[in-house]
C-alpha cells in the first residue's frame, strides 16, 4: 500500500494556542480514513496543512511525496471545506466545469451528477439552492478531478437523512473505484458508515489510531445500565471508563468488562436494581476515551 501523505512530529500553533501537539501520520491509498474528534480538537487544523494552506509550526507534513504547499503538489488532491460557498450568479455545471478544469483527468460532468443525485439541478444558478443541495455539490466537487485522495471536512454538516445516506453511497463507490478519502466528522454513525481506519483526536493529540473494530474493542465496549440510589459510588467502581446519569436514578455506565464489572458492584454491596448489559456504539467508545467524560466522572465522584 502506497503512502499518499504523512505528517512527521506535526506541531501548530496558533499564538497561545496549541491546535496540533506533535502529530504523527500517514495516509495510505485505497483506505477511508475518519478523522474524529470534539469542537476544538484539531481536525480541521489537520486538514489545512495537507491543503497547504497552512505550514506546521514544527514538524514536516508531506503530500505526495512533496511538500503540499506547492501548487504542483496539490495537483491531485481533491477536497470540500467545512464552509461552502459557490458563485451565486454561476449555474451548478458551470461551476463543475470551472471546477474540473483545473485537472488533468476530469469526471464527465453528467456522471458526476448522476453519482451524487443533483443531475435536476444542473441548471439552476447556485444562489437559488438550499444549504443542502449546496453542500451534496461541493462534497461532488471533491471528486470532480479523479483525486488521488479527497479530504472531506464534515461533509454531511446540514443535510437530512435521505441527502446524508445517499452521499455516503457516493462516497463509499468512489472509495470501490479507489479513491483514497480522509473524512472528518462529529456524526459518530457516519465515522461507522464510511471508515475502516478511526484516528480519534482531543485537543491536539491524537489518542487512538486503529481499525474501526479495534477502536470499539478498545474500550472493551460494554454498558451496563441500572438504577441505583448512590450513583457516585457505583461510578466510582474499577473498570467504569464513563458513567451517564439517565431518567430517575437510572445510571449508564461504559465499562472495560461487564462481569468484572458486575462482580465488583455485587461485593461492593451498593443497592442497585433493573441491571442490562449492552454493547457501547463507538460513540460511547469515543467518548470514553477524551478527556471531558473523565472530567464529567470526577466531578459525578466529587
Ligand atoms: N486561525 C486560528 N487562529 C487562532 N486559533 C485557531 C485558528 N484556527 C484554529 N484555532 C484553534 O485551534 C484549535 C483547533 O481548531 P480546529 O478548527 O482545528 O478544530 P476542529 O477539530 O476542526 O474543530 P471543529 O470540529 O469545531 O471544526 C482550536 O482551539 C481553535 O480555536
Amino acid at each position: 500500500m502506497t503512502t499518499l501523505a504523512r505528517l512527521d512530529r506535526v506541531s501548530r500553533r496558533f499564538g497561545e494556542q496549541l491546535a496540533l501537539d506533535d502529530v504523527s501520520l500517514e495516509i495510505r491509498s485505497g483506505e477511508i480514513l475518519g478523522l474524529l474528534g470534539p469542537n476544538g480538537a484539531g481536525k480541521s487544523t489537520l486538514i489545512t496543512l495537507l491543503q497547504g494552506r497552512r505550514r506546521p509550526s514544527s514538524g514536516t507534513v508531506e503530500l505526495f511525496g512533496g511538500d503540499p504547499v506547492r501548487p504542483r503538489v496539490r495537483a491531485e488532491l481533491g477536497s470540500t471545506p467545512q464552509e461552502t460557498a459557490l458563485p451565486d450568479t454561476l449555474r451548478v455545471a458551470e461551476v463543475v466545469d470551472l471546477v474540473a478544469a483545473h485537472f488533468a483527468d476530469r469526471a464527465p460532468t453528467a456522471q458526476l451528477a448522476e453519482e451524487f443525485g443533483f443531475t435536476d439541478l444542473l441548471r439552476r444558478q447556485c444562489g437559488s439552492l438550499s444549504g443542502g443541495q449546496k453542500r451534496r455539490i461541493a462534497v461532488a466537487l471533491a471528486f470532480a478531478g479523479r483525486p488521488r485522495l479527497v479530504l472531506l471536512d464534515e461533509p454531511t454538516t446540514g443535510l437530512d437523512v435521505d441527502a446524508r445516506h445517499g452521499l455516503w453511497a457516493a462516497i463509499r463507490r468512489h472509495r470501490a473505484d479507489g479513491a483514497t478519502v480522509v473524512v472528518t466528522s462529529h456524526y459518530l454513525e457516519e465515522i461507522e458508515a464510511l471508515a475502516e481506519r478511526v484516528v480519534v483526536i482531543d485537543r491536539g493529540r491524537i489518542l487512538v489510531d486503529d481499525g474501526l473494530d479495534a477502536v470499539r474493542a478498545r474500550v472493551d465496549s460494554s454498558v451496563v445500565s441500572l438504577r441505583t440510589s448512590s450513583a457516585a459510588a457505583v461510578a466510582a467502581l474499577d473498570g467504569v471508563l464513563l458513567a451517564e446519569p439517565g431518567e430517575g436514578e437510572r445510571l449508564a455506565l461504559t465499562v472495560a468488562d461487564s462481569d468484572a464489572f458486575v462482580r465488583a458492584l455485587v461485593a461492593s454491596a451498593l443497592p442497585f436494581e433493573r441491571l442490562q448489559v449492552r454493547g457501547a456504539s463507538l460513540e460511547e467508545a469515543f467518548l470514553s476515551l477524551t478527556d471531558p467524560s473523565r472530567s464529567a466522572l470526577e466531578e459525578m465522584s466529587s
